[in-house]
């Protein structure tokens, strides 16, 4: 049984705008509800759970879950951080869950392909995630904006999510983080540290996360390719 836990539980402090981005319209839809649907009307998704703030539960559940007709979604609340959402989340999944898909509610262009793909591959791999090869030069600089370090570019990937994951594999890895006091950025950091593989998948450059402001105009002309 594949469940997804869908985090949508942030401030969106770098988006700068009064509105939660996960609310933000693009064509006159909610970029929550584009990322809810891509995975409520995928065949191969039995369970989903959708992490929000709590003060936002009640137009949650009457401006996406009503309106767009969504039924049987759980709703957990998030916490301070991303990790802390995410693991209030994979609390709430049905335990006949065996396969857990970890995903950006600020990430609503992800195709229904590299879902498939994702859970393809996880089934080898017990830990994949999906990303793509770096374009630009990344340097690495210290405190005094000297570049100190230029990693070789060609081993150098942008992850992005769904990241996907044996259920029990990823559970002993949060409850081993929560244990140690770590916080990673993404939940493959809380696998890889406790010694497991995890594959990468190519995605796409479309499956970009609603960050700042630049991103709202992007995201529209993705609509247009993906319509
Ligand atoms: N405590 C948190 C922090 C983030 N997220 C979710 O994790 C995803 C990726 O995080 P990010 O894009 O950083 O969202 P924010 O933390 O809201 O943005 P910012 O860092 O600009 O405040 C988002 O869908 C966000 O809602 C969450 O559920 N709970
Ligand atoms: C999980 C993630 O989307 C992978 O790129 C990213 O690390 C989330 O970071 P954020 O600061 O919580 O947006």
């Amino acid at each position: 049984m594949n469940g997804v836990v869908i985090v949508a539980a942030g401030t969106g402090s770098r988006m700068k705008m009064e509105i939660n981005k996960q609310f933000i319209k693009l064509n006159e839809k909610e970029i929550i509800a584009y990322t809810i649907e891509k995975f409520y009307k995928h065949k191969n998704i039995q369970d989903i759970v959708v992490v929000i703030k709590e003060e936002e539960a009640e137009f949650f559940k009457e401006n996406i879950l009503k309106k767009y007709k969504f039924e049987n979604i759980k709703i957990a609340y998030g916490g301070n951080e991303r990790q802390d959402s995410v693991y209030n989340g994979l609390k709430l999944l049905d335990n006949k869950c065996d396969t857990v898909l970890i995903h950006d509610g600020a990430r609503p262009f992800v195709s229904g392909y590299t879902i498939d793909k994702s859970i393809e591959e996880v089934k080898k791999h017990k830990a994949v995630v999906v990303g793509v090869r770096v374009k630009d030069t990344i340097k690495v600089i210290n405190d005094k904006n000297d570049i100190i370090d230029t990693p070789d570019r060609s081993k150098l990937w942008a992850v992005q999510t769904p990241q996907t994951f044996d259920y029990n594999i990823l559970l002993k890895s949060y409850e081993d983080a929560f244990e140690n006091g770590f916080y990673g950025t993404d939940d493959a950091m809380l696998v890889e540290r406790i010694g497991y593989k995890v594959k990468m998948v190519e995605g796409s450059y479309n499956n970009i996360k609603i960050t700042t402001q630049e991103d709202i105009n992007i995201g529209t002309q993705i609509l247009k390719i993906q319509d």
